[in-house]
């Protein structure tokens, strides 16, 4: 009998020796950004792990991108700090109009935050956006405006691989990524206590843009790959940030790539931050699939929209799609 895994399994079975168990899950890329400016041979390689992690996974972690340590313990500080301020202060910036520039909430009038309090608000470019941020406390603008930067720059250095890596180009989309939107959710998680059962801080969701960087204090953060059923967490890796694709990117690339499914579970040990900033085109910029990407085989797979689209649609539409662009969709039933 030829030695291949299926016969030894089987075989096994046969002496009553316990089936195996299931695959051990498969670690998450972690990719080394620095490769990106580096010599063109290391640059080629870096695109295509990029995209092949886009592609198989749906997302992937970097490290060496660039970021300082200090610039990203001092925007989780300034989260932390921030959501330590009396809920009097806090409730300044609580609405339920999702236009507004800066907006903080506690409750799941979004239809998917169970157990989290959180601050959202734009930042790029930071000139237009920052003087609506938050006085107090007072390194916040500072510390957050920073990390948004950076965050920002990695985001276009990201954008730009994935894009010479779908065969598009570099500079495809530049000037409209440059002036894009960049929005920043600061998230706020208890810590989980044994007598409540539910430990969903936020429930299973896409994010509408290309793509989301985010920061976590510590782990918390599960996503589902495409092909799987079951949740891998992802780990917090000092230095690291976590990098997955969104609704807009997955229209792009007319489906090449796949929007992530996501949640965040309460953390057992401590209470939770996490930052994820969120990149896509400006507000009224519609987003459609490449024509380079759509031929006889590859027929458009989706409708263009855009980030007014997607806020014009949400409020009707809560619970709906775990994923926006399943709306998007031209053969949708
Ligand atoms: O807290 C997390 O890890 C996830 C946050 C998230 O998915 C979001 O803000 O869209
Ligand atoms: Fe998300």
């Amino acid at each position: 009998m030829p030695a291949v895994a299926g016969s030894l399994y089987m075989a096994s079975q046969h002496k009553g020796v316990p089936p195996l168990p299931p695959p051990l899950p498969r670690p998450l890329p972690v990719i080394n950004l620095g490769r990106l400016t580096m010599d063109s041979a290391s640059r080629a390689l870096a695109v295509r792990d990029i995209v092949l992690a886009c592609r198989e996974r749906g997302c992937f972690e970097v490290v060496n991108h660039g970021i300082s340590r200090s610039c990203m313990n001092g925007a989780l500080e300034a989260a932390s700090e921030f959501f330590q301020l009396s809920t009097e202060r806090k409730e300044e910036f609580a609405s339920d109009d999702i236009r507004q520039p800066i907006r903080y909430d506690t409750s799941s009038r979004d239809g998917i935050s169970m157990s989290r309090s959180f601050l959202k608000h734009y930042a790029n470019p930071l000139d237009d956006w920052i003087k609506f941020w938050p006085t107090q406390p007072p390194t916040y603008r500072e510390k957050m405006g920073e990390y948004a930067v950076e965050t920002q720059r990695v985001s276009m250095q990201l954008m730009e691989a994935i894009l010479q890596g779908l065969g598009l180009g570099p500079s495809y989309l530049q000037e409209k990524l440059e002036g894009g939107v960049q929005f920043v959710a600061l998230n706020n998680y208890p810590q989980s206590s044994a007598k409540k059962a539910d430990k969903i801080g936020l429930a299973p969701h896409s994010d509408y843009g290309f793509l989301t960087i985010l920061l976590q204090s510590s782990p918390g953060l599960e996503v589902m790959h495409h092909e799987d059923d079951a949740w891998t967490s992802v780990p917090a890796i000092p230095g690291a940030l976590h990098v997955h694709v969104g609704d807009h990117l997955e229209v792009l690339s007319n489906g090449q790539l796949k929007s992530l499914v996501h949640r965040a579970v309460l953390n057992p040990n401590e209470s939770r931050i996490s930052i994820a900033s969120i990149h896509g085109l400006s507000m009224d910029e519609e987003v459609h699939c490449a024509e380079e990407l759509v031929d006889e085989h590859h027929p458009k797979m989706y409708r263009g929209s855009s980030f007014q689209d997607f806020l014009d649609f949400l409020p009707a539409n809560m619970n709906r799609y775990k994923r926006y662009v399943e709306s998007l969709r031209i053969d949708k039933p």
